[in-house]
């Protein structure tokens, strides 16, 4: 189930909205609102620099977590940490939080444990940080795929999968080797087979995006303007029913 759209103003987190969140005449209340800044001085502002803020100028963003879903190397460490910059809100990381609680890293934890240990170590992080709390979590490329973490980050988050094509984020995998499923001796293949097997269980996300060529906060802005979209449609929805 999507969660209620719970629109907030980009980086506010309002207490009293929250509570109002599951009725029904506060859905219908939360009007798509004029962007509070122009759009030229938006661009000014995205191309001022790629690390400065307002890349995502006043767009509405749900209360609650938000996680971004999609295969290694897609980005949704890279793109998640500079979206929870520009919306203000706190970043966490599956893998980085697997790797602080076991004092391993992935791939040692893959090798001393195995991939099942591993799921269920990440299953219960990712159980943890999705507590209501207004995070941006970047999950592990696998996390989506496993029944049970797939069913916690669609109850729990606005889950949003970074589609990319298969040449452009292979490209980006093979500069790293502490990837312990690509550490075969075909990595292509089995890039290639993950792809295949991924990508259907992936677009049963909340949210598509597809990954925008060239620097990362062209996607950082893409995804801010989908989450904008996704609420707006179900405020819409709402006034309908
Ligand atoms: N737009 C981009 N242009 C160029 N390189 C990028 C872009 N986005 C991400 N990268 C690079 O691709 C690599 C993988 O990105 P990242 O670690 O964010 O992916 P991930 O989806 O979190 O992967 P994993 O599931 O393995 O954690 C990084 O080295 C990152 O700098
Ligand atoms: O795609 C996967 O299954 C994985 C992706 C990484 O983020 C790590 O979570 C780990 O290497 C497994
Ligand atoms: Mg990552």
């Amino acid at each position: 189930m999507p969660p209620e759209p719970r629109a907030a103003r980009k980086g506010q987190t309002d207490p009293a909205q929250r509570d109002r969140r599951n009725s029904p005449t506060a859905k219908a209340a939360v009007e798509p609102q004029a962007k509070t800044q122009s759009q030229s001085g938006a661009k000014k502002a995205a191309s001022k620099k790629a690390s400065s803020a307002n890349l995502v100028p006043a767009l509405l963003v749900p209360n609650g977590p938000i996680a971004l879903v999609g295969l290694m190397g897609v980005g949704k460490t890279t793109v998640g940490r500079r979206l929870a910059k520009e919306l203000g809100r706190p970043f966490y990381d599956s893998d980085d939080e697997i790797e602080k609680a076991s004092g391993r890293t992935v791939a040692g934890y893959f090798r001393d444990h195995g991939e099942d240990e591993f799921r269920a170590g990440e299953r219960r992080v990712i159980d943890r940080l999705l507590d209501g709390s207004d995070i941006i979590l970047a999950t592990g490329g696998g996390a989506f795929i496993q029944d049970g973490a797939r069913d916690i980050l669609q109850d729990r988050a606005l889950t949003i999968f970074l589609k990319g094509d298969f040449e452009t984020i292979f490209a980006r995998v093979r500069k790293k080797d502490t990837r312990p499923l690509l550490k075969v001796p075909n990595p292509r293949e089995t890039f290639e087979a993950l792809y295949k097997e991924r990508y259907p269980i992936y677009e049963q996300a909340h949210i598509v995006v597809n990954i925008a060529k060239g620097p990362h906060d062209r996607t950082v802005q893409r995804v801010a303007k989908a989450i904008d979209h996704y609420v707006k449609s179900q405020n819409a929805k709402a006034r309908v029913l």
